[in-house]
C-alpha cells in the first residue's frame, strides 16, 4: 500500500494538488461592488490592554478608571487604534490575504462617543476605485472604503478609505511608470520651535512663536520600539489580520521584503504612541493622507517625528483645542517609514 508520508511520495503528491487558494486578486474587485466580511471580533479589554501596550499607547484614560471618569469615559474606553487596527483587520481575509502592500489610508474618522469593551465589531467594505499600476505589471491598484459598526445600534465606529496594491491574475503591459524627476533641494525652514509642554496652550504657543521667526514647530520622539515576535506576528494576528506578510516566514523568503513585516497599523500606533507621550491627548478626531514608505521588519526600531500644523480653539469640549500634526515614523537609519496627519483635541492647561 502507498505511505502517502513517505518524503519522496508526499512530494509527488504535493505537484500534484491543487492548492485551495485564499484571497481574491485584483481582477476580484469592481467599482461598486459591497463587501461584508465573515470574520468579526468582540473589542475586549484584554485584546485593547495588549495592542496598547505593545504599543507604547499609555495615555491613563485608557487603563485607570479615576483617569477615565476625569476624561467624561463611562470606564477605560476602546483605544481608536486598536479600533482602527481591528477594522482593517478583519477586512485583509477578503481584501488583501493574496498579497501586495498597504500603501496608505485617509479620512480615517471616529464619532464622538467612545467605544467600550463588550462591542462586537462588524465591518464592510466597499471598492471606490480600481487602477493599474504603471510601475508594477503584476500588481493593480485598489481603494476601499471601509466601515466598522456596532452590530447592536447600527452607528459607525471607524471609517476610513484604504488603497493597496493588489496581485493581478495576469500581469498586464504597462508603461512602466513615470521615470523619476530630479529632487529640488529640500527647503526646510532655518529653525525648528519644541513646545515647552503637551497641553493645547504649548503648541498654540509654540506655533506663534515659529510664526514670528519664519520657523515650523517640529521635534522628535526620544523612545523607539524594536520590532519583535509579538508586534511583527501576534497583534496582527489579534485583529484576525491574516495577511502573509505578517506570519509566514517561508511565502515572504521571496519577497522584497525578504521576511515577515510589520503591520502598517503597528507601525503607526508605536509611532503615535511616542508623541502622544508628549502630549496631553483628549480625543482622537482622524487622520488623513496615511502612507507606509518602506517596510519595517523584526529588528528593526520604530521612532517617530512630530510637525505641528495648526491649531484651534473649536474641540467638542471646552476642556480642549484641536491641533492638527503631521507625523513621521522612521526607523534606525532614519528612514521615514510611515507618514500621516492626525486631528486630535488636546487638554488645556487650565484644567
Ligand atoms: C495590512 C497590511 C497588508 C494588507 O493590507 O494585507 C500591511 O500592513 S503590509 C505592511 C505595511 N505596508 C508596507 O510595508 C508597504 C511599505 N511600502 C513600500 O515598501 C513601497 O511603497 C512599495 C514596495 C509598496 C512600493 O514601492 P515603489 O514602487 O517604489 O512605490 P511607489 O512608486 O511610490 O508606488 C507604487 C505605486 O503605488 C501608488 N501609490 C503609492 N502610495 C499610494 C497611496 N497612498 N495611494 C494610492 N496610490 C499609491 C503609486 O502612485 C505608484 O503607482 P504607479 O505604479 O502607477 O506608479
Amino acid at each position: 500500500m502507498t505511505d502517502w508520508t513517505d518524503p519522496d511520495t508526499f512530494a509527488q503528491a504535493l505537484e500534484q494538488a491543487e492548492t485551495r487558494e485564499k484571497g481574491n486578486y485584483f481582477e476580484n474587485f469592481e467599482e461598486g461592488d459591497l463587501i461584508e466580511h465573515d470574520p468579526g471580533l468582540t473589542l475586549t479589554r484584554w485584546g485593547n490592554e495588549q495592542w496598547m501596550g505593545q504599543t507604547l499607547n499609555h495615555d491613563p484614560a485608557y487603563w485607570r478608571t479615576d483617569a477615565a471618569e476625569a476624561r467624561d469615559f463611562d470606564e477605560p474606553p476602546i483605544h481608536p487604534d486598536y479600533l482602527t487596527a481591528a477594522t482593517l483587520g478583519i477586512t485583509v481575509e477578503d481584501l488583501s490575504e493574496k498579497g501586495g502592500y498597504f500603501l496608505g489610508r485617509t479620512d480615517v474618522r471616529f464619532p464622538e462617543a467612545p467605544v467600550y469593551a463588550g462591542t462586537e465589531l462588524h465591518v464592510e467594505s466597499e471598492v471606490v476605485d480600481t487602477a493599474t499600476s504603471s510601475s508594477r505589471p503584476e500588481y493593480g491598484i485598489v481603494s476601499w472604503r471601509t466601515r466598522g459598526k456596532d452590530p447592536e445600534t447600527g452607528d459607525v465606529l471607524c471609517s476610513y478609505e484604504r488603497t493597496n496594491m493588489i496581485p493581478r491574475r495576469e500581469p498586464v503591459a504597462t508603461d512602466g511608470g513615470a521615470t523619476a524627476e530630479e529632487d529640488d533641494e529640500p527647503t526646510l525652514p532655518e529653525t525648528f520651535v519644541t513646545p515647552e509642554g503637551g497641553y493645547f496652550e504649548d503648541f498654540v504657543d509654540a506655533l506663534e512663536r515659529a510664526d514670528a521667526e519664519n520657523a515650523a514647530v517640529a521635534y522628535r520622539h526620544e523612545r523607539g520600539r524594536t520590532q519583535d515576535d509579538v508586534t511583527v506576528a501576534s497583534l496582527p494576528l489579534a485583529t484576525l489580520n491574516t495577511a502573509k506578510q505578517h506570519h509566514n516566514v517561508d511565502e515572504m523568503a521571496d519577497s522584497p521584503s525578504g521576511s515577515i513585516v510589520t503591520y502598517g497599523d503597528v507601525t503607526r500606533s508605536t509611532a503615535l504612541g511616542h508623541a502622544r507621550s508628549d502630549e496631553q491627548t483628549w480625543r482622537e478626531v482622524g487622520f488623513d493622507d496615511e502612507s507606509f514608505h518602506t517596510f519595517v521588519a523584526v529588528g528593526d526600531t520604530v521612532y517617530a517625528f512630530t510637525r505641528v500644523l495648526q491649531a484651534a480653539d473649536d474641540a467638542s469640549s471646552d476642556e480642549a483645542g484641536t491641533v492638527r500634526f503631521q507625523h513621521i515614523a522612521f526607523n534606525q537609519d532614519d528612514e521615514p517609514v510611515y507618514s500621516g496627519t492626525r486631528t486630535a483635541e488636546i487638554q488645556k492647561r487650565s484644567n
